[in-house]
C-alpha cells in the first residue's frame, strides 16, 4: 500500500519550493522501493481566503487527517490578508487540531554555506530547538475591549498547562539522550513571573527523571547572545511556543541562511498526521523571481521520511543536497537582493533541484556516481537528522496492518474533534472513541 501525504504549497515561494520538496521526496522513496501518492490542496493560502473568504474549507479535518503526513510550504499575505487571520486560520489550527505538540527544528552549518558567525564552519553548529507547539504564548485566550475608544485595550494570556510542558520537555529529554546528552531550557522567569517560574519548576521536575542528561538553564535574553557567541555549546534547546519560534529563525541565521532550515510538527502518538514545513515564510519579497532556496521544503521531506520509518530514502536525501552544496558557490544562501537582480533564479532554486536529484544518492538518476564530499560513501554517512535522534518513527506507523489500523483510529479521532463537546484533553483512549462513534 502507498504512503499518502497531503501536499499543500501555501503563499509565496511555498508554491516555487514545494514542487522541488515533492520530487526529491518521490524520488528518494521509489529508489528505497516505497511507493507514495500525494494529493495537492490549494486550501490554506490567501487565494483561497480571496474565493472563500476563509483559508480553509469546513471539511478540513476529515479530509487531511486521512493522510500519513502533510507536507506544507508557507502561508502568508500580508498585503492581502492579515498575518494573525492567513496564520492563524490555518497552520496553526493545524498544529493544534492535530495535536502536533513537538516542533523539531535541527540548525546545523552545511558543507558550502557560509556562516556569518566568525571562524565557524561545518560541524562546529549543530543543535536542536524543541519547541511547544499548541500553547504558550500563542493562545487565542483574550481578547479586546472599548474597540475605537481611548480605553480601547487588548489582553492575550499566556497558556501553560503541566500535560502541555511535561510532554514538550519529556520528548526533549529523550532527544537530548539519542544526541549529546544536553539539554538546555530557555526560560525568563525573571520577567515573566508567573508562566515562566512554572516552566522551569517542570523542568527541574522532569530533569530527575533523566539524570544522563546534563542540563542548563538561561534566560531568553543571554541565551540569544549565547546562540552567536558560542553557539558549539548547544545540543538540544527547549523553549516555549514563542521563544523557540525566535530561536528556531536565529539558529539557522547563525548557520547561513533561514532558506535551508527545516521543521518537523510532529503529533508523536501517531494519532494524527504530522507536518513538515521550512522554518521560512513566504518571503513576498523574493516571491515570483525564482530565487528561492528549496533546501529548507527538501530537508523537511527528509525529516518527513524519517517520521514515516524511511531512514534510508531520508538520508539519499540528506547525502545528495549536502554534496550539491558542498560543491555549489556561495550563492545558495539567502539572496542579497541587490546582487541577484540579474540572476534569476532557475539559475539557484531550478538548478540546486537539479543537481540534487541528479547527485550520487540517487543513483537512478544517469547511473553517474561520485565521491560524497565528506570523503565517505554516502551508504557509510549516516543520516544526520536520523543519527542526532532529532526525528522518532511515528508511534502509529511501523507495519502495513498497523499503518491501517492508524488510519481508522486517526478517522475516528476526527470525526470525535469534529463534534462540538470535544477538547484535547478530554480525548478518550482510541479504542473507545472509536467504538463511541461508530
Ligand atoms: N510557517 C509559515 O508558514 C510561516 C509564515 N510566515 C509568513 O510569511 C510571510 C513573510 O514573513 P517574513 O517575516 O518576511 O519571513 P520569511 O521567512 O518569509 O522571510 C524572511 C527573509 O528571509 C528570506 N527568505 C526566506 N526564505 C527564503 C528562501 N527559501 N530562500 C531565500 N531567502 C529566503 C526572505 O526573502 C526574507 O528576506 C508573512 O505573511 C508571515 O506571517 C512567516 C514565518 C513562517
Ligand atoms: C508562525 C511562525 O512563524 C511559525 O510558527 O513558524
Amino acid at each position: 500500500m502507498a504512503l499518502s501525504i497531503a501536499v499543500i504549497p501555501g503563499d509565496g515561494i511555498g508554491k516555487e519550493v514545494m514542487p522541488h520538496g515533492v520530487a526529491a521526496v518521490q524520488k528518494a522513496a521509489t529508489a528505497d522501493g516505497t511507493d507514495i501518492a500525494f494529493e495537492w490542496f490549494d486550501f490554506a493560502s490567501v487565494a483561497h481566503y480571496r474565493e472563500h473568504g476563509t483559508m480553509l474549507p469546513e471539511d478540513w479535518q476529515t479530509t487531511l487527517g486521512r493522510f500519513d503526513a502533510i507536507y506544507f510550504g508557507a502561508v502568508g499575505w500580508p498585503d492581502e490578508v492579515p498575518d494573525h487571520v492567513s496564520l492563524w486560520g490555518s497552520l496553526l489550527q493545524f498544529r493544534r487540531v492535530f495535536d502536533q505538540y513537538v516542533n523539531i527544528r535541527p540548525c546545523r552549518i552545511l558543507p558550502g554555506i557560509v556562516s556569518p558567525l566568525r571562524d565557524r564552519g561545518p560541524g562546529d553548529v549543530d543543535f536542536v530547538v524543541v519547541r511547544e507547539n499548541t500553547e504558550g504564548e500563542y493562545s487565542n485566550a483574550g481578547g479586546r475591549l472599548f474597540d475605537g475608544t481611548g480605553r480601547e485595550m487588548a489582553i492575550q494570556e499566556t497558556v501553560m498547562t503541566r500535560t502541555g510542558v511535561d510532554r514538550v520537555m519529556d520528548f526533549a529529554f529523550r532527544t537530548a539522550q539519542k544526541r549529546r546528552g544536553h539539554l538546555t531550557s530557555a526560560t525568563k522567569s525573571n520577567g515573566i513571573s508567573i508562566t515562566m517560574p512554572f516552566w522551569d519548576e517542570r523542568f527541574a521536575a522532569n530533569s530527575s527523571r533523566y539524570p544522563d542528561v546534563e542540563v542548563d538553564q538561561f534566560h531568553i535574553d543571554i541565551l540569544t547572545a549565547h546562540f552567536v557567541q558560542r553557539p558549539h555549546t548547544f545540543d538540544v534547546v527547549v523553549a516555549s511556543n514563542l521563544f523557540g519560534d525566535i530561536l528556531s529563525d536565529l539558529g539557522p541565521a547563525c548557520t547561513g541562511t533561514i532558506g535551508v532550515a527545516p521543521s518537523a510538527n510532529i503529533n508523536p502518538e501517531g494519532l494524527f498526521p504530522s507536518l513538515f514545513e521550512p522554518v521560512h515564510g513566504s518571503a513576498p519579497d523574493i516571491a515570483g523571481k525564482g530565487i528561492a532556496n528549496p533546501i529548507g521544503q527538501i530537508w523537511s521531506g527528509a525529516l518527513m521520511l524519517e517520521h514515516l520509518g524511511l531512514p534510508a530514502a531520508a538520508r539519499r536525501i540528506t547525502d545528495a543536497f549536502e554534496g550539491v552544496l558542498a560543491d555549489a558557490d556561495a550563492s545558495v544562501t539567502t539572496p542579497r537582493r541587490r546582487e541577484h537582480r540579474h540572476n534569476p533564479l532557475v539559475r539557484r532554486g531550478d538548478h540546486l533541484q537539479d543537481l540534487t536529484l541528479c547527485s550520487a544518492p540517487f543513483r537512478s538518476c544517469n547511473g553517474a556516481t561520485r565521491p560524497h564530499p565528506t570523503g565517505h560513501h554516502p551508504a557509510e554517512h549516516a543520516c544526520p537528522t536520523h543519527a542526532h535522534g532529532s526525528i522518532e518513527p511515528s508511534a502509529g506507523r511501523p507495519t502495513a496492518k498497523a499503518r491501517v489500523r492508524s488510519l481508522e483510529d486517526r478517522r475516528c479521532a476526527v470525526a470525535l474533534l469534529s463534534s462540538s463537546s470535544f477538547s484535547s484533553s478530554s480525548l478518550p483512549p482510541i479504542s473507545s472513541s472509536c467504538r463511541r462513534t461508530s
